[in-house]
């Protein structure tokens, strides 16, 4: 590749990519005095815009380039409401006012569909917050080696931002963590340094129920809260109590791992219990520190209830939901059928699943932790043939093998939940052969200021085409 690292070049922003980045093509003559094609992509270019551009490095085939100067601004672009914009990487749209990224997200989800065929007219308009700020009901922060708490620099997981402020965490939620961040500086406690893998603090987990008020506050560190850290640990143990009466669970969890996860190898609950309680569309539930939750929790309200929409479950149906976490639609679900399998990988959401299930009065559900592909076979043989199957895979999707056994298992209904429109796409195209029929596709944006999109689709079976 011709290297190019360093030159100043003017580019248009045709589109952007799958992370909400910039690209442009650039003709420019290799050392023969042909013309070569550049592909670059350039972070927080918006489409449209006319930049001039530095060339910074080579990135995944094309190049990656910095904005110098927007020479054709795009009419949406706003100043960014947060001091950490771009050091940051949460919130990479700041600088697009909120009505443009949602047409953006519409349209991304359409041209995903519409590279497989699919008609994008199905589409709707992706569904927004009235007030997409403070959204987020769990953060991790980091602590750097001198015991200063705060976010990863976008692109340096060794360099921490201060905390000064997060626009997209609930606003309790930023309060306790600066909380945490006056005491462990008050002690002079030191942070992890993953080089030398000394220091003991490493990250601070905080979550809260926008519905219970109940607020978790995770401290991750390399050493058991005993002997000389006794003291502090008292004292954060009194300011918690006094400045944030909201947390119902204030935790110490050992971990000497080196790889660098908020992960826990043994638990000390030092106020409180070791979950917080949580509801969503009425229903009850248990959070552990390591539990998977959606986090946003007004617009997962909006995603199950449209997903009960689209679904039309029935009392006399059975229902499966595979990929079904700690039963965040199962519950609502299994209300409305006759019987509901819940099928995820991870034994412990699937034990708070069950659990969740008890506390809600539910008694129609059957709960098994196995890989989707083994899961659905060993449930249709023992449960039968659903009517109704929800799924709602992670990002890399549910993969072929388990899209063709769930069109042989011909439910009527398929709902897909996705948060990410490319798996989503191709996932689908996999039942069409088994003759099934894609009826509407409804973007939900569960995370503002962000390229991310989530949305729910029907499907339902037509019959094979003779
Ligand atoms: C996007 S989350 C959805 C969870 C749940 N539906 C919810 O809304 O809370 C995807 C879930 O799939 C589970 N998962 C990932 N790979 C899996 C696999 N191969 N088989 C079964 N479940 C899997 C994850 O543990 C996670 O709980």
């Amino acid at each position: 590749m011709t290297n190019i690292k360093g030159e100043t070049l003017i580019a248009d922003i045709r589109q952007l990519d799958a992370k909400g980045s910039g690209q442009a093509v650039v003709w420019r003559e290799n050392e023969l005095g042909n013309p070569k094609k550049l592909k670059l992509t350039i972070p927080y270019a918006l489409p449209g815009e006319k930049v001039r551009v530095t060339v910074e490095r080579p990135w995944v085939r094309r190049w990656r380039a910095k904005a110098d100067e927007i020479l054709e601004v795009h009419p949406e672009r706003i100043g960014p409401a947060c001091p950490h914009f771009e050091r940051c990487g949460g919130c990479v749209w700041q600088h697009w006012d909120y009505s443009g990224q949602l047409k953006q997200k519409t349209d991304h989800v359409k041209q995903s569909i519409e590279a497989q065929g699919f008609d994008p007219a199905l589409v709707r308009d992706t569904i927004g917050m009235e007030d997409p700020w403070h959204y987020r009901n769990k953060m991790e922060f980091t602590f750097a080696p001198d015991g200063t708490l705060g976010l990863h620099e976008q692109g340096n997981f060794r360099s921490i931002i201060s905390l000064e402020t997060c626009l997209i965490a609930g606003k309790d939620m930023v309060e306790a963590a600066m909380e945490v961040a006056k005491w462990a500086l008050d002690h002079k406690l030191s942070g992890y340094d993953k080089d030398s893998h000394e220091g003991l603090l490493r990250h601070l987990m905080v979550r809260q129920s926008f519905a219970t008020g109940e607020m978790m506050l995770a401290l991750f560190a390399t050493e058991a809260p005993v002997g000389p850290l006794e003291k502090a640990v008292n004292d954060l143990v009194e300011r918690i109590e006094q400045k944030c009466p909201q947390v119902k669970s204030l935790l110490w969890l050992e971990n000497t791992n080196w790889a660098d996860r908020a992960q826990a190898e043994k638990t000390h609950i030092l106020a409180g219990r070791d979950f917080i309680y949580d509801e969503l569309v009425g229903y009850r539930y248990r959070l552990w520190f390591d539990t998977f939750f959606q986090t946003n929790p007004k617009q997962a309200q909006k995603l199950v209830e449209l997903a009960l929409e689209m679904g039309q479950p029935q009392k006399t149906e059975k229902m499966i939901d595979l990929f079904c976490g700690v039963g965040t639609f199962s519950l609502p679900f299994a209300s409305r059928v006759a019987e509901l399998a819940g099928i995820e990988i991870v034994e412990t959401s699937i034990e708070s699943a069950k659990r969740n299930a008890e506390d809600n009065g539910i008694t129609n559900t059957y709960f098994l932790a196995k890989d989707a592909r083994l899961g659905i076979d060993q449930v249709l043989e023992t449960f039968g043939k659903p009517e109704l199957l929800l799924l709602d895979p992670p990002r890399s999707g549910a993969g072929g093998k388990v899209m063709r056994r769930i069109g042989r298992s011909k439910p009527e209904r398929i709902v897909y939940v996705s948060c990410n429109p490319d798996t989503f796409a191709t996932d689908i195209k996999e039942l069409i052969p088994f003759g099934y029929q894609l009826e509407a596709v409804q973007p939900v944006d569960l995370f503002p200021h962000t390229y991310h999109v989530e949305c729910c689709a029907v499907l339902t079976y037509v019959g094979v085409p003779q």
